[in-house]
């Protein structure tokens, strides 16, 4: 199966590199006061990734590498510098938690499942290249399924996305596992540094608890049960490199996700990384792309990309025009625990070998 490259005009990893990069750097230009170098460094990066050699690269290898770039070129990794640390992203991010409403309506467990979902849909990177349209629907909706493989789990795992609302979303759904679902134990996986435009850190998840905990009501007690929750092992935060790294899940450290019985894995990039980058035909069985976890997989996204599989070809006929990238489309897609080992998946990802640039 080949991968998704960025080389091809009016596809949507061409977009990401013409016009959606310049776009967030004016933006990023605009928010700092970055000297001159840092300035040359990042027109220096963007001309560099519109070569042929990086529009040739495989897309999901060569983000993830613009991004580690990016966080160089601004000084984040230089040892006591004025920039070391710096959460570039920071003010997209706290500005879109500033605007969430924190009067929490009384949801049951499929919409806080789906509020989770939607929830990717406010992802700051993308905002920046198009607008956002009405929540509309699923293209695969396994949400009871997705509900009878969590509830009662001993273990789950949650692989974040997105900071800001859509961390607040699966906060909301946390909550509902660890109170009412049964659920022993769960994990957020975060980003242990700022990557994509708007993924979530640990201090991204603190300001989340942090504004839920003062806004009071619903909220507040949403927050008080998590950090009760935290104090008793039940609530936990992890994170690892891995989650930073050019490469799909399937080529994941075998400890990564622990001893978790359930995966939920959020947004579109986690997506890619689940299936692989790659132009499956969207019939493809989704059970069949994914790298052989012994947990059982639970995919929460909204269409941001191309990468799509498990679809029924005749239920998306009507769809017209880029709905299977314009956000306004989603997906609930599970793959129950293997009963007895991991099962080899029909057809392995290729693994994409990204060049620094
Ligand atoms: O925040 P999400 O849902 O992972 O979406 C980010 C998506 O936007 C893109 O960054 C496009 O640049 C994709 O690479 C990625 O899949």
């Amino acid at each position: 199966m080949e991968p998704i490259l960025s080389n091809v005009p009016g596809t949507l990893p061409w977009h990401v590199w013409h016009e959606r990069h310049p776009a967030m750097f004016a933006s990023l230009v605009e928010a700092h006061p970055f000297p001159p170098s840092t300035r040359t460094a990042l027109d220096e990066l963007l001309h560099e990734t519109l070569t042929p050699e990086w529009l040739g690269t495989p897309f999901l290898a060569a983000e993830s590498v613009f991004y580690r770039r990016l966080l160089e070129a601004i000084g984040y990794f230089t040892p006591d510098g004025p920039w070391a640390g710096f959460d570039l992203f920071a003010f997209l991010k706290d500005a879109d938690l500033a605007s969430a409403s924190l009067d929490l309506p009384d949801l049951t467990p499929a919409e806080r499942l789906l509020a989770a979902l939607w929830g990717n849909q406010a992802d700051l990177g993308f905002q920046l290249g198009s607008a956002i349209g009405p929540a509309a629907h699923l293209v695969v909706d396994q949400t009871d399924d997705a509900l009878s493989v969590l509830t009662g789990a001993p273990r789950v795992g949650l692989v974040a996305d997105n900071a800001g609302k859509e961390l607040l979303a699966d906060l909301g759904l946390v909550d509902w596992l660890l109170a009412g679902g049964g659920v022993d134990e769960v994990t957020v996986h975060l980003k242990p540094h700022p990557y994509y435009v708007s993924d979530a850190t640990t201090t991204d998840l603190v300001k989340c608890l942090r504004a839920l905990a003062s806004a009071g009501g619903r909220a507040t007690d949403l927050a008080t049960r998590l950090h009760t929750a935290a104090a008793e092992g039940r609530f936990v935060v992890a994170t690892h490199p891995f989650f930073c790294a050019p490469l799909p899940f399937h080529e994941a450290p075998p400890d990564l996700f622990g001893a978790a019985d359930v995966l939920v894995f959020k947004g579109d990039l986690n997506y890619r990384r689940l299936v692989g980058d790659l132009r499956w035909p969207i019939a493809t069985p989704f059970a069949s792309t994914v790298p052989p976890l012994d947990a059982a997989i639970v995919a929460l996204r909204t269409l941001k990309s191309d990468v799509l599989v498990g679809v029924d070809e005749n239920s998306v006929t009507d769809l017209e025009g880029d709905w299977r990238v314009n956000g306004r489309y989603g997906s609930v897609q599970v793959v129950s625990r293997p009963a007895a080992g991991p099962t080899p998946p029909a057809s392995g990802p290729v693994s994409p070998s990204p060049g620094r640039g």
